[in-house]
């Protein structure tokens, strides 16, 4: 039978629900159509159905990401993507990827895409680069921090939900114009994030609430009571200040919780806390892929961005996926600030449009993907001027799964 492609209806949402949450091997929930209806947007979610069977789809929130040094620009966040068992490999996913992307160019909505992706093989093939990563952080309890270190005298404490919420949402609002890769978070995603429910909680407790002045801290604990004392885990879920000092005392706060054997968090690939510590190989770390990244629109993209350095090259850019890209484009930064535009002149550097996406938040350098045979040189010394013009100050990170 053949497979047609449409938008989706509100109406189309308890289906929609139930084909992701059996994509990710999990149940609906009676309710689960009521709790993501605030989250949906039924006219940028596709779904592919086989006569009237929806068997597969995906969809984007329509949010903001902070790109280096330029602050918060839209970005299409890509989510709940599935398709059903028995209908894999016919080409679902590619035909929901074409109306996404072919939708974001025609409707000159987004220049860049960005997802977290369940499996690391399945986006390269769409344009999609690795343009952050997290870490996997293991810090045991009562690890000193170095000499020297402040954390001030101001209160760390344990309040409520209802006390942190504004406390939270005024200090990550404050901090997410430099914080490349930061989203924004408007009421339904931090209902959604924080919601805590006894279901998403994974055996773990209630999520606790740290305030300080400058900045607050959410984890969950995990009892764990063994013959020579207690073990706990303590998972931290986010951790945010306006100043050093305080972050350091969120952490110095979180380390030395009682009854705690080690404290674990997914944080950004540059989290200083290794640095804070007197040991720093206390802290065990391990990184994955978190970030991907698609440049929609390289000429908007690229100009959206600033840049650590003056660059002036010609970059013929390959887009199988999304044509308009392909091309070569001159890509000018200036004191910071771009332009770019089409010409014929020879290429400096050749590249594909999924290594531009890598590139984009700062953090995957063009020369390590040189190095990887992604990116071409052709004038001597480009790839070097041009991966150091993309760098970023900090490494990018998304401090959510979406
Ligand atoms: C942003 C997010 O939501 S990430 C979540 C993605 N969803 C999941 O992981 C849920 C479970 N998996 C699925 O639902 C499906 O397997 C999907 C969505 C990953 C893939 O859907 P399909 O319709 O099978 O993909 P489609 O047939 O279009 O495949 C296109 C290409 O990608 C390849 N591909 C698809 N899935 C994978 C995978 N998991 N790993 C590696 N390659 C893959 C296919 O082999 C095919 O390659 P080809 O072009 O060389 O022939």
């Amino acid at each position: 039978m053949a497979l047609t492609l449409r938008t989706l209806t509100l109406d189309d949402l308890p289906v929609f629900q139930r084909l992701v949450d059996a994509s990710f091997l999990g149940d609906t929930p009676d309710d689960g159509a009521e709790r993501y209806r605030d989250l949906f947007e039924p006219d940028r979610s596709h779904g592919v159905f086989e006569g009237d069977e929806l068997i597969g789809g995906g969809g984007v929130q329509t949010r903001e990401i902070t790109v280096p040094g330029n602050g918060p620009h839209p970005v299409a966040a890509v989510t709940s993507v599935g398709v059903k068992p028995g209908h894999r490999r016919r080409g679902v996913l590619t035909r929901v990827m074409r109306a996404q992307l072919h939708g974001l160019h025609d409707e000159g909505r987004e220049a860049v895409a960005a997802l977290w992706a369940s499996e690391a093989a399945i986006y390269g093939r769409f344009g999609y680069g690795l343009a952050a990563e997290f870490t996997r952080l293991s810090v045991p309890k009562n690890a000193a921090f170095r000499r020297g270190v402040a954390i001030g005298d101001a209160p760390v404490r344990e309040v409520s939900r209802d006390d942190a919420m504004p406390h939270m949402r005024a200090v990550y609002e404050a901090l997410r114009p430099d914080r490349t890769g930061w989203l924004s978070r408007a009421d339904q995603f931090w209902g959604h994030q924080f919601a805590d429910e006894e279901r998403d909680r994974g055996g773990l407790s209630a999520y606790r609430y740290v305030k300080h002045p400058e900045g607050y801290a959410v984890y969950r604990v995990k009892q764990d009571w063994q013959e020579r004392g207690p073990r706990g885990e303590l998972h931290v879920r986010e951790i945010a200040a306006r100043t050093p000092e305080a972050y350091a005392a969120l952490y110095r706060y979180l380390l030395d919780v009682d009854l705690i054997g080690e404290l674990k968090f997914f944080t950004a690939a540059d989290d200083p806390i290794t640095l804070l510590l007197d040991d720093p190989r206390l802290a065990l770390r391990s990184r994955s892929d978190a970030l991907w990244v698609r440049l929609a629109d390289v000429d908007r993209a690229l100009a959206q961005r600033r840049y650590g350095s003056d660059v002036d090259l010609v970059l013929e850019v390959s887009d199988d996926f999304c044509p308009w890209n392909a091309g070569r484009v001159r890509l000018t930064a200036r004191g910071g600030e771009a332009s770019v535009r089409r010409v014929d002149e020879a290429p400096d550097v050749e590249l594909d449009v999924a290594s531009l996406g890598a590139a984009y938040l700062g953090g995957t350098r063009l020369a390590t993907l040189a190095r990887a045979q992604r990116v071409r040189e052709v004038t001597p010394g480009a790839v070097a001027a041009l991966s150091h013009a993309f760098l970023g100050e900090h490494e990018p990170h998304c401090p959510e799964v979406f």
